[in-house]
């Protein structure tokens, strides 16, 4: 199966993990969750500690000092508003297709809704290859007319790339982390399936009792994910049976690990069912990088971990696009 023209199957979980376990809510946790803030100025090895904690626990963590300037973060997000206050018809003429590149209309990029009903966000993908295989998520990018809106294509050019060294840095210290060699992954991720995305939460206040979500209940179905938010909160994780905000906090980027790390780690690394409530009527932007291995990079949990099975993901060598493929059919 190809991917919608939205990036639903994308980002979505398996039918079986978009429900929180039931009865698990009574288990409320005695310890207020901390999300860790991880240093990256620190040197590899303690901050590669800090991440092990982080991964095995709740999946999620900020990083600090990750050299992309402010400047660069705001210059995005300036453009993402002037792009989303276009004309509709404007934005729909860059609709996205089968290659998963540009726009998708708000409620069309859903996670599987209890209510049948769409996500409440409107978003835009741009990748960081271009191909013109007949394959999933591969094509070639579309732009808005550089007349409209000046200066759009290079400055996302330039923060695909800071992303992408943040990404790459956080994948240094999984390895570490793994107690592998830092660059263990590195050819794994040399020409990753990779995007940046804005997402673009509309105005109204989103209300879980009703099925109304900024963006529903899920995990991320590739290797990890670079999240920068404006300053409006909504995102929470759902980690000892209960939904906790991870609010914004300055400076810093929210980092969540994927279900390829999931399976690559034989779930020693959690890939964390997350969700966006919006709980106040106003706008929110995010823009997070997607990082994904090479399509036919191997994911070999054995190699990886260096351990014996420890459970039902052990022993699956399995391809980036064989995962497609899998997470499609769930
Ligand atoms: O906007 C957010 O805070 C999270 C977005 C998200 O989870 C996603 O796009 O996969
Ligand atoms: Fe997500």
């Amino acid at each position: 199966m190809l991917p919608s023209q939205d990036d639903a199957t994308w980002t979505s979980a398996p039918a079986d993990r978009m429900q929180p376990p039931a009865g698990r809510n009574c288990n409320k946790s005695a310890v207020p969750l901390q999300v860790s803030v991880i240093d990256m100025a620190q040197p590899e090895p303690a901050a590669a500690a800090q991440l092990r904690e982080a991964c095995t626990t709740t999946g999620f963590f900020y990083v600090s000092n990750h050299g992309v300037s402010d400047d660069l973060v705001q210059r995005q997000f300036a453009q993402w508003h002037q792009f989303f206050n276009l004309p509709e018809c404007t934005k729909l003429a860059l609709k996205a297709g089968k290659s998963n590149r540009g726009y998708y209309p708000v409620g069309a990029g859903s996670a599987k809704n209890p209510f049948g009903l769409g996500d409440r966000k409107e978003g835009f993908n741009i990748y960081g290859f271009e191909s013109d295989l007949d394959l999933p998520f591969h094509g070639r990018n579309v732009w808005p007319d550089e007349a409209v809106l000046q200066g759009f294509k290079a400055t996302m050019l330039q923060y695909y790339d800071a992303m992408h060294a943040v990404a790459d840095r956080v994948l240094r210290l999984i390895a570490l982390a793994l107690d592998l060699p830092a660059d263990w992954f590195a050819d794994k991720f040399d020409k990753p399936a990779a995007n940046i995305r804005c997402v673009h939460y509309v105005e109204d206040a989103n209300d879980p009792d009703k099925g109304i979500f900024g963006v529903g209940a899920h995990t991320d179905w590739g290797m990890l994910t670079v999240l920068a938010t404006d300053d409006v909160p909504g995102l929470q994780i759902h980690v000892n049976g209960e939904w906790v905000d991870v609010p914004p906090r300055n400076g810093t980027f929210i980092v969540n690990l994927g279900d390829m790390t999931h399976r690559w780690t034989n779930g020693r690394f959690r890939s964390t069912l997350h969700r966006v409530v919006k709980r106040d009527s106003c706008e929110r932007y995010s823009s997070p990088f997607f990082l994904a291995p090479n399509w036919d990079a191997k994911i070999d949990s054995t190699e990886a971990t260096q351990r014996r099975c420890e459970s039902d993901l052990c022993n699956q060598t399995v391809g980036s696009a064989s995962q497609y493929s899998i997470r499609s059919r769930a």
